[in-house]
């Protein structure tokens, strides 16, 4: 073991048991198939710059973790690739992201299909004022979707993907306000996955959750990543180790360092990443 990995033993534990439990094989970046590409991005809210010269890959059905200290950009980041950030008067933005290979930030693009595609889970669950069965089929529902058949196979197959399923199959017209916080965000998983988007986001998806709760979320991150690209922004980082292939690390607005999780955690490149895992600052 060389010092760099003896300072970053209490951590580096975690992340080599965290991986050893879940069966994933050493992931590669030159096996990966690119999902998003973000190229020099820079953003600004009025005249703070925000993200600087960001330049990064997320690959295709993996779980890709942002880390950093509070108000480094994870979120900010996570935001531009379904240009949530297009509702904030102030934002700007500079450079461009793939999807695919195709510009998100082009003039023709259009902005409610991509969000179709690209859904959003925030940190604390959201369902709207309906039954579990409405919250699932809403996004369908939306789209002119009525037969009570496909909306009974989507609602089953979404909330089945949740995990969810059998805690609420008796229940589905009851409202989702009478559903634990765990269930609840993993109902607003549900739906997202209704709508079968290609890419989820999630923002903090378990930091409200009690340990049960955010287990069984991490767990559905787990299996969600077979049929899904996934980009999560946590401020755990043990939960960034159990749960992602790769790892961001920012820090004031710039991406200091990008790797397959378990070296980011046990060899990191930076001195500033080394800092942050260890506990240093942040
Ligand atoms: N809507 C906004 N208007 C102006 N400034 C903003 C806005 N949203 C974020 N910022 C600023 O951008 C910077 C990055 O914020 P962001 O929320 O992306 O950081 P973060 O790493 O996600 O933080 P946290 O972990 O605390 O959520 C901060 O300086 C923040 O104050």
């Amino acid at each position: 073991m060389n010092s760099q990995t003896h300072e970053t033993a209490g951590i580096a534990i975690s992340a080599s048991q965290a991986r050893d439990n879940s069966n994933r094989a050493p992931m590669r970046m030159q096996d990966e198939k690119i999902k998003l590409s973000v190229n020099n991005l820079n953003l600004y809210y009025g005249q703070d710059q925000a993200l600087n010269n960001i330049n990064l890959q997320i690959p295709e059905k993996r779980v890709t973790a942002f880390i950093g200290p509070s108000g480094c950009g994870k979120s900010t980041l996570l935001r531009c690739f379904n240009r949530m950030n297009d509702l904030v008067d102030i934002c700007r933005i500079e450079g461009e992201i793939l999807m695919d290979g195709q510009n998100i930030y082009d003039r023709n693009i259009d902005v409610a299909e991509l969000r179709r595609n690209v859904g959003m889970v925030f940190q604390k669950p959201n369902p709207f004022p309906k039954s579990i069965y409405e919250n699932v089929a809403y996004g369908l529902r939306l789209q002119g979707v009525n037969s009570k058949r496909v909306l009974d196979e989507v609602v089953e197959r979404s909330l089945r993907a949740a995990a969810l399923w059998d805690e609420v199959k008796d229940r589905l017209d009851d409202n989702a306000f009478g559903m634990s916080g765990g269930q609840q965000q993993r109902l607003v998983i549900a739906r997202a996955v209704a709508i079968e988007p290609e890419v989820i986001l999630l923002d903090e998806p378990a930091s409200a959750l009690d340990p049960i709760s955010t287990l069984k979320v991490e767990e559905l991150i787990n299996e969600l990543k077979n049929d899904y690209t996934i980009v999560i922004v946590t401020h755990n980082m043990q939960q960034a180790a159990r749960v992602s292939d790769y790892t961001a690390f920012m820090y004031m607005g710039d991406l200091i360092e990008f790797g397959d999780t378990d070296t980011l955690f046990t060899k990191p490149a930076k001195q500033q990443t080394e800092d942050y895992i260890t506990g240093r600052y942040g």
